[in-house]
């Protein structure tokens, strides 16, 4: 647990957060009405916003305000506007506390600092997180504030969580709340407008550049699914970055964030790492060309091609977009067989990838059902065929 050093403000009974400056609790006063009302889905009940257990705001600077509530995931602080906190007060309160303990535990790991290792074995597909946010902070305003006055609202809103949230919220690595929260927490998007989104315990997932688990965000709710089957002990790692760069590319981003990375992928031998970049950069080189209608170098057996060096790659988290090219390559040469496997393939990766019953999967299994129906269908025949 490490402590914000600072002074002791007379109103501040925290002595485990210490604010940055002891700024007047005047001084950013809520400028907005607390009543806030949001209806259920049927709009046949509409709660209050308190009796939805949110409270605040607590602060406001400039328009954009703390806001708190216990009853989601633990205890959640919320910095936005009014606008956002309306939408973000009309989400489904996310999942329950978990009943079945989780299939991992906090590990020291060899070069990364702590991290999470598998319990048991976790079978592909398996939701292994859901979590909501601890913290969650519209960017744009936090930016364009002196960085004293962001400190202030940062320890604010950890002072605003249940103390068990507000120790999870600290444990995250990072020297001040600042650091904690740009080392550890994630784009969400509310209403197109950027927030970041902590998430303590799923902060505890390294980085890999061939990664064994794939997140999403959905509203503002983290779900972190199994991408292959993990065995016990093995260590659970998502990606930072884009996986089609590189070595050297990615090595480069990872080193702004901070970090050597210290992935058996990174640590492959020379002669490993030059046959996996020839390998991503024909994958680029496959993708262009089958989205280029112009080029004749394409054929029935390229999409097919472009997968198998996904698989050859062990980009386990982006096979539903490679499954997907490949389909409607099939159906664009009229090869209904392979279209309707490969977007049947195409529909289970994507629902991995981006839950139940998302737009790319429907299309896909549009495709499976008839490809011969679809408008791809026979596009790039050769005529007489
Ligand atoms: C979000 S935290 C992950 C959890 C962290 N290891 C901990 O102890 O809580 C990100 C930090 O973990 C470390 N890290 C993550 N992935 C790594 C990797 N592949 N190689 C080396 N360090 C890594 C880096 O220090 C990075 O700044």
């Amino acid at each position: 647990d490490s402590p914000i050093i600072g002074p002791v403000c007379p109103w501040n009974s925290s002595p485990r957060l210490r604010l940055p400056v002891c700024a007047s609790p005047d001084f950013v006063r809520a400028s907005i009405a607390p009543e806030l009302l949001f209806g259920t889905k049927d709009g046949v009940r509409n709660l209050t916003w308190n009796q939805a257990g949110w409270q605040g705001p607590h602060r406001c600077i400039n328009g954009t305000c703390l806001f708190s509530n216990d009853n989601i995931g633990g205890g959640i602080a919320l910095i936005t506007s009014e606008h956002h906190a309306k939408i973000v007060a009309s989400f489904p309160q996310g999942p329950a506390e978990e009943a079945a303990p989780p299939p991992f535990h906090v590990a020291k790991v060899a070069g990364k600092g702590m991290g999470l290792v598998a319990n048991r074995t976790i079978r592909k597909g398996e939701i292994i997180m859901q979590r909501t946010p601890t913290l969650l902070a519209q960017t744009a305003p936090i930016v364009d504030l002196d960085p004293t006055l962001r400190d202030l609202l940062y320890v604010l809103a950890v002072e605003a969580l249940p103390d068990a949230r507000q120790a999870a919220f600290m444990a995250q690595v990072g020297s001040d709340i600042h650091d904690k929260v740009n080392t550890n927490c994630f784009l969400v998007f509310v209403d197109g407008s950027s927030h970041l989104g902590c998430y303590p315990e799923v902060a505890r997932m390294n980085h890999d550049c061939r990664p064994n688990a794939h997140y999403r965000i959905s509203n503002m709710t983290h779900t972190t699914v199994a991408v292959r089957t993990i065995a016990p002990g093995e260590e659970l790692s998502i990606s930072y970055v884009d996986l089609l760069l590189t070595h050297a590319e990615r090595r480069a981003l990872l080193h702004k964030w901070g970090f050597e990375c210290a992935c058996a992928q990174c640590s492959q031998s020379a002669a490993d790492t030059a046959a996996s970049d020839a390998r991503l950069r024909q994958i680029a080189k496959l993708k262009a060309e089958l989205g280029d209608f112009s080029t004749t170098k394409v054929t029935a057996e390229t999409g097919g091609e472009m997968v198998g060096l996904y698989e050859d790659e062990g980009l386990h988290t982006y096979l539903g977009n490679a499954y997907t090219r490949a389909a409607l390559n099939f159906a664009l040469f009229g090869e209904e067989e392979r279209a309707r496997e490969y977007a049947g393939m195409a529909v289970e990766a994507l629902e991995l990838e981006m839950g139940p019953g998302t737009g790319d999967a429907r299309a896909m299994r549009i495709l499976a059902e008839d490809p011969r129906k679809h408008w791809t269908w026979g596009k790039r025949r050769k005529h007489g065929k």
